[in-house]
């Protein structure tokens, strides 16, 4: 009897050893000849998994029946002749052999004719940009277009000692996993990220053993965790593994440059080696290739954060000026419009910050991303008139360097026509940002001190001066409200009403940063309100400025529709007094920004923001009887 069950052990055991090995096979098969038709299909089928199986993230109406799209073959057959459809298909398929691959089997496999009704979003392609996402109808601003779980998670390969089953950033000390010794946040931590198989595997790195040098083998890790789980996920499942097949790669060009070979070196190899993979160098550069691309950098609270890979999210190719945001909720990818999309509009999304200038943010796009961005902002040398590239002239008083169009050209001043030179103006830029590099994160008297210095260098404008300010709104406002100084909440109230001017032209709509200003202005107005008694008139014109200037905070000044006149020039600011009904005004504010951060870890903060003004406007109305104004930064003039 025994000897039958041992039999029957072997032969279980045998049969998922070669269900493995044709599923990897199968994989490799499906990586390297996956025309982009399937690939097309694949990802179609699994943006209609993802909205039959998770409708509770689809749109508010989600109800309302759209009529059926059909697959991206589909549309091509109706709105291309025959021949130009050959000839689209040959531009993206180097061999020509497009034709029929397999769908896969697994849960996103479907024939070619998906049905894609029911959700906001379809898939898209184009010779330059690749696929992308669209608007299947009208999308209203803040309007959550999708949600979608990740594939996989895995801690960010620079990270320091991860948590490996929860994602949590861990101290010196950390207690190793009683199996392969990698760092685990405690030995019961209940996050599902570190499996038996991944442990298995995970003790050929010799972490349990070794500890003189676990600072190194951390970092290795952390650099082969990822293509590890993904491997793992796929052998697992075939569905998934065509999905992660059919994501873009860049591998063709990576592989020619520097990161192709630190793949092939300390991650195809040690994969082998190290961890006894049977994996070919061209799926590990894909596997890489498809997270530097793709990924998308998740931070879930409580100092939890790595990289995930989100098949429809990555569909949304970048614009620097972007209309969509996404958030995190339980580990679920919520992406948001910023503003109405129209049907029909692209979804886009951005791959770099964007408080940053034109050149750091192609310098960025072109190193990890591999292509060169010609959106609107990108080829107005003004970025929509923001100037956030623009070096303080040092000819005249008021003018500005403006970059130029041919890419090494002069910069030019827009009042006295003074021209420098691109390298000196990068120069400039350079020793600005290591001036910035130098101030110790937080310090608040620091990042006061260099605000001043490079507002005199480069300008207050310039994206080096302007990261540096919202710095320092954050530091002052980190406090606790009742230790920060008077000098300091009107220093917030100027710096968050000048960024949120900046916002209006380049992050525009209900993106993080507009919202995360709008609560700092209304927690130090208010917090200025309470501390001035609101039953007395009173002067600070002293505590803020040496003059009687200031600014006005009400709704109308921070809608930028309202801010300039019909020369584009900015309202003159310097009338300031809050009107009787600002409190009422600061409540609207706060209602945006309430419906902003509405998956934002700062939300928490709104609620008792929004007590306490309520509270105000209660004192306010019962003092108004006896006052007519409540003036902050300016002298009263009844
Ligand atoms: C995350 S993927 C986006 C989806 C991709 N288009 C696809 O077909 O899978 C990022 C890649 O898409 C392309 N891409 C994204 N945005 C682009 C843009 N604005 N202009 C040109 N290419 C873009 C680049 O090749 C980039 O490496």
């Amino acid at each position: 009897m025994f000897v039958k069950r041992y039999e029957e052990e072997e032969e279980e055991e045998r049969r998922r050893r070669e269900e493995r090995r044709t599923t990897l096979k199968y994989f490799v098969d499906v990586c390297t000849r996956m025309g982009t038709e399937t690939r097309l299909s694949v990802l179609e089928s699994y943006l209609v998994s993802l909205t039959s199986s998770n409708p509770s993230w689809g749109p508010h109406d989600f109800q309302e029946k759209i009529p059926p799209t059909g697959t991206f073959t589909d549309r091509l057959q109706q709105e291309y002749n025959p021949t130009k459809r050959a000839q689209i298909l040959r531009s993206v398929d180097r061999d020509g052999s497009f034709a029929r691959d397999p769908v896969p089997d697994g849960p996103y496999s479907s024939g070619s004719t998906t049905d894609v009704s029911g959700a906001a979003v379809r898939i898209e392609w184009n010779p330059k940009q690749g696929r992308y996402l669209v608007a299947a109808r009208d999308i209203k601003a803040g309007e959550v277009v999708f949600g979608e779980e990740p594939l996989v998670v895995a801690p960010k390969p620079g990270a320091g000692s991860t948590c490996l089953a929860c994602l949590r950033a861990l101290k010196e000390s950390w207690v190793g996993c009683n199996g392969c010794g990698s760092p685990l946040c405690s030995p019961h931590c209940g996050g599902a990220g570190h499996t038996a198989e991944e442990c298995k595997r995970l003790t050929g790195l010799g972490l349990k053993q070794d500890s003189s040098n676990k600072n190194l083998l951390i970092k290795q890790l952390n650099v082969l965790l990822t293509p590890l789980r993904t491997l793992l996920l796929m052998e697992k499942s075939p569905g998934k593994a065509a999905v992660i097949a059919a994501l873009q790669s860049n591998a063709d060009l990576r592989q020619k440059l520097p990161i192709g070979r630190f793949v092939e070196e300390k991650v195809a190899g040690p994969l082998r080696r190290q961890l006894s993979l049977q994996v070919g160098s061209d799926i590990v550069q894909h596997l890489c290739g498809v997270f530097d691309t793709n990924a998308f950098v998740i931070s879930l609270g409580n100092n939890r954060c790595g990289r995930g890979l989100f098949p429809l999210g990555a569909l949304m190719n970048h614009s620097c000026i972007p209309n969509t945001q996404h958030w995190y909720k339980d580990g679920v990818l919520i992406v948001r419009a910023l503003k109405d999309i129209p049907k029909g509009e692209s979804l886009t999304n951005t791959y770099a910050p964007t408080l940053w200038g034109t050149q750091a943010r192609a310098a960025h796009l072109a190193g990890s991303k591999l292509f060169t961005c010609t959106c609107e902002r990108c080829l107005d040398p003004t970025e929509l008139c923001s100037h956030i590239s623009s070096v303080a002239c040092r000819g005249c008083k008021d003018g500005l360097l403006v970059p130029p169009y041919a890419p090494r050209g002069p910069w030019e001043c827009h009042i006295c026509g003074t021209s420098v030179s691109s390298g000196a103006v990068e120069a400039m830029v350079r020793a600005a940002g290591a001036a910035v590099s130098r101030v110790p994160q937080g310090d608040k008297a620091s990042l006061s001190a260099t605000v001043d210095h490079l507002s005199r260098v480069v300008g207050g404008g310039h994206y080096v001066t302007v990261e540096l300010k919202f710095a320092l709104v954050l530091a002052i406002m980190t406090q606790p409200l009742s230790d920060v100084t008077e000098d300091d909440l009107s220093r917030v109230v100027d710096l968050t009403k000048e960024l949120l001017r900046l916002a209006a032209c380049i992050d525009p709509g209900m993106s993080r940063f507009r919202g995360v200003l709008l609560l700092e202005l209304i927690k130090s107005v208010t917090e200025l309100m309470k501390r001035r008694n609101i039953n007395c008139v009173a002067s600070t014109a002293a505590a803020t400025t040496t003059d009687t200037t200031s600014t006005t905070i009400s709704a109308d000044d921070l809608d930028d529709d309202n801010n300039s006149n019909e020369d584009g020039d900015s309202k003159d600011h310097s009338t300031t007094s809050l009107h009787n009904n600002d409190v009422q005004s600061l409540l609207k504010l706060m209602e945006e920004c309430e419906a902003i951060l509405q998956y934002d870890g700062r939300l928490d903060e709104v609620l008792p923001l929004k007590l306490d003004l309520q509270h105000l406007q209660h004192l306010y109305f019962t003092s108004e009887r006896t006052t007519q104004n409540f003036v902050i930064g300016a002298e009263v003039s009844e």
